[in-house]
C-alpha cells in the first residue's frame, strides 16, 4: 500500500513550478484555482447571491480576482476589498486583478467597515504567509470574524502558517478551506484545526504523479488505514500467538490509570495481559477486568532488590514477568518514587518493546533513567517540552519539528499526542493521525492509548506500526464513541467497546 501524504509548502512550490512549465503558462494554475473556488461557492453556497472577496497582495489574492470575476459573470454581486498596501506584488495576481477590473469589477478599501454580503471569500494569504499578522491587517482579520456570514478560505486562512498549523495573534476562522493542488499538513494539526472548517483539496487537475518533489512528507493516516493493519486473526491462533503485555503502573492514589491501560490493550488483541501495580489497586482492577492477572505490590517493595513478601513483585518476581511477556506498557500511574523508578529501570534493561508513558517520561526527562533502545514515548504537549528541555508554547509552535526532535534526541518512536496527534521516527520520518475529536480531552484517555499500542507491540507489529495503528485506533475508536453520544462527557472506558470494533476492521 501506498500511504496518502500531506505536503508542505516547499514541496506545493516545487509541484507548482513544474506544473506550470508543463501548461507553458504561469496563469494556468492560477486560472484553475478561481474556478475550483467557483465551483466550491456553488457547490456550498448555491444561494449567496452577494459575494466579498478579501485579497491579498500575493497568488492567494489571485486566486481571489479570478474567482470573483467568475462570481461577477455568473451575476452575484461581487465585491473585492483590499488593504492600501496589497497592491499585486506578483505578475500573475497583477494579471487576475487587471482581468476582474478590465470586466467591471468593484473593489473597495479594506481599512473601513466591510459591506455586507452572503458570503466571504478570504483570499489574503496562503502558503506565502511569512509573518505574524500585526497592524491594519490583523484589524481587517478581526472584523472578517466579527461578521457572521460563512467564510470559505482559500488555499489557507489568513494568519495559519501551512506547515505548521500554528496561528499568531489572530487568524481568519473558515467554514470550509480549500486547499489547492494538495493537503497539506500543518492545516491538521495543533492551532489550525479550530481555524480551517471542514477541509477540501481542489487538485487543479494535476495527477498523482504530477505530486512527486524532492521534500520529505508525511504520511496522512485516515480510518480506513486501519485495516492495513488489523487483519483477520489466523483461525487456529491461541492466547499464546496474541502476545502478553505486562502493564506496570499505578503508585499509591492512580490506580485508575494502569486499569484503564490494560482494559484497553486486552479489547485491542493481547491475548494476555499482566499488570503490576499497587497491592491496594488489586481487588478492584480484578472486579473490573477479571481478565487481567494482577500482581500487586505492598509497600514494603518499592525497591526491586529488597526482599518483599512473595506475592509482589520486587526481585525476581518482575523478572519473570519480564521474561514471559512480549512487550511492556510502563507509566499509567506509575508516580515518580522509589517504586515507579526501580520498576523503569528493570524495564528499560529488558530489551522488550516497550511504551513509555506519563511518569515514565518525566523520569526520563529527568534523567533519572535514560531512554531504552525499543521504544514508543507517547507525550502530551507537556510531557514533550520536559524531554525538549523547553516549554509548552515553543513545542506548540511546531509540532512535527518538536516529534522529531525527540525522536531523535531519545532514537525512540515518538507519539506526540494532541489534536492531530503526530507520530515520529528516530530517522525524522512522519506520520500524521486525521481522526480523533476534543471529546478525547479527558484525564485517563492517554492511559488507553498506551495499552493499546501496548497490545498491537505484543501482537508483534513493529514499533512505528504499532505506534501509528494504535494511534489512529484509539482516534477512530473515540470518534465512534462521540459520534454516539456527543464529545462532552466522553469517557475513556466508552471507547472500550469501539476498540473492539474498530480493532476487527480488517477482518470484515
Ligand atoms: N504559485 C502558483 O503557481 C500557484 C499559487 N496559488 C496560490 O498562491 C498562494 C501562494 O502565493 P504567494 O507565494 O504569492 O504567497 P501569498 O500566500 O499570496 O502571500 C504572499 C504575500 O503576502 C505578503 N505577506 C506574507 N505574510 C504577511 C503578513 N503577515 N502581513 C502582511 N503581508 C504578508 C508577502 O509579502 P512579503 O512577505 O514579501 O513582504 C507577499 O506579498 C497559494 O497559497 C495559492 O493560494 C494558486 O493560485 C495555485 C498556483
Ligand atoms: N482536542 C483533541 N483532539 C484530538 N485528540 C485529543 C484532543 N485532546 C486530547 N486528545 C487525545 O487524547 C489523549 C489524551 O492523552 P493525555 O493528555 O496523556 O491524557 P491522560 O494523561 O489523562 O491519560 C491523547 O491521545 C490525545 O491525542
Ligand atoms: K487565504
Amino acid at each position: 500500500m501506498s500511504p496518502a501524504v500531506l505536503h508542505t509548502s516547499a514541496a506545493l512550490r516545487e509541484i507548482e513550478q513544474r506544473a506550470a512549465l508543463r501548461f507553458g503558462d504561469p496563469f494556468e494554475l492560477m486560472r484553475r484555482a478561481g474556478r475550483a473556488a467557483w465551483q466550491a461557492v456553488m457547490q456550498h453556497w448555491p444561494h449567496a447571491q452577494s459575494l466579498l472577496v478579501i485579497c491579498g497582495p500575493g497568488n492567494n489574492g489571485g486566486d481571489g480576482y479570478v474567482l470573483a470575476t467568475l462570481a461577477r459573470a455568473s451575476g452575484r454581486r461581487v465585491q473585492v476589498c483590499c488593504l492600501p498596501d496589497h497592491e499585486p506584488r506578483t505578475d500573475e495576481c497583477r494579471r487576475a486583478r487587471q482581468e476582474y477590473v478590465d470586466a467591471g469589477g468593484e473593489l473597495v478599501a479594506g481599512d473601513g467597515a466591510l459591506p455586507a454580503a452572503d458570503l466571504l471569500v478570504d483570499a489574503l494569504f496562503g502558503i506565502g504567509l511569512t509573518r505574524e499578522l500585526q497592524g491594519p491587517v490583523a484589524a481587517l482579520v478581526e472584523r472578517i470574524n466579527a461578521l457572521s456570514a460563512p467564510v470559505l478560505a482559500l488555499d489557507v486562512p489568513s494568519g495559519v502558517v501551512a506547515d505548521t498549523g500554528s496561528v499568531g495573534s489572530v487568524a481568519v476562522m473558515a467554514d470550509l478551506t480549500l486547499e489547492f493542488i494538495a493537503a497539506k499538513a500543518g492545516l491538521r494539526t495543533g492551532g489550525a484545526r479550530d481555524f480551517t472548517g471542514g477541509l477540501h483539496v481542489a487538485d487543479l487537475g494535476l495527477e498523482p504523479t504530477d505530486l512527486r518533489s524532492a521534500q520529505a512528507d508525511v504520511a496522512w493516516l485516515r480510518a480506513p488505514d486501519l485495516a492495513h493493519w488489523l487483519r483477520p486473526r489466523r483461525r487456529d491462533s491461541h492466547k499464546g500467538s496474541n502476545g502478553r503485555l505486562l502493564c506496570i503502573g499505578g503508585d499509591h492514589g492512580h490506580g485508575g490509570a494502569i486499569m484503564l491501560a490494560a482494559e484497553a490493550a486486552l479489547r485491542a488483541g493481547s491475548g494476555l495481559v499482566d499488570v503490576v501495580t499497587r497491592e491496594a489497586h488489586v481487588a478492584p482492577l480484578l472486579t473490573r477486568l477479571p481478565e487481567a492477572m494482577v500482581h500487586g505490590d505492598s509497600d514494603g517493595e518499592d525497591n526491586s532488590n529488597s526482599n518483599g513478601d512473595s506475592g509482589g513483585t520486587a526481585s525476581s518476581g518482575l523478572d519473570s514477568l519480564i521474561s514471559d511477556a512480549s512487550a511492556i506498557v510502563i507509566g499509567p500511574g506509575l508516580g515518580q518514587g522509589a517504586w515507579g523508578r526501580e520498576r523503569l529501570r528493570a524495564i528499560c534493561a529488558s530489551g522488550l518493546p516497550v511504551v513509555l508513558d506519563a511518569d515514565a517520561l518525566n523520569l526520563i526527562a529527568a534523567g533519572v533513567v535514560a531512554a531504552p533502545a525499543n521504544a514508543v514515548l507517547t507525550p502530551h504537549p507537556g510531557e514533550a517540552a520536559r524531554l525538549l528541555q523547553t516549554g509548552i508554547t515553543e513545542v506548540q509552535r511546531d509540532r512535527f519539528a518538536a516529534a522529531r526532535a525527540i525522536a531523535s534526541r531519545y532514537q525512540a518512536v515518538v507519539v506526540f499526542k494532541g489534536a492531530g496527534t503526530i507520530v515520529s521516527e528516530p530517522c525524522g520520518n512522519l506520520s500524521l493521525i486525521d481522526a480523533g475529536n476534543p471529546g478525547m480531552a479527558v484525564g485517563g484517555m492517554g492511559d488507553v492509548l498506551s495499552g493499546v499500542i501496548g497490545a498491537l507491540l505484543a501482537q508483534g507489529l513493529p514499533l512505528r506500526d504499532a505506534a501509528v495503528c494504535g494511534a489512529l485506533l484509539h482516534s477512530v475508536a473515540a470518534d465512534s464513541a462521540a459520534a454516539d453520544g456527543g464529545e462532552r462527557g466522553l469517557l475513556p472506558s466508552d471507547l472500550m467497546c469501539w476498540l473492539r470494533c474498530h480493532a476487527n476492521r480488517g477482518a470484515r
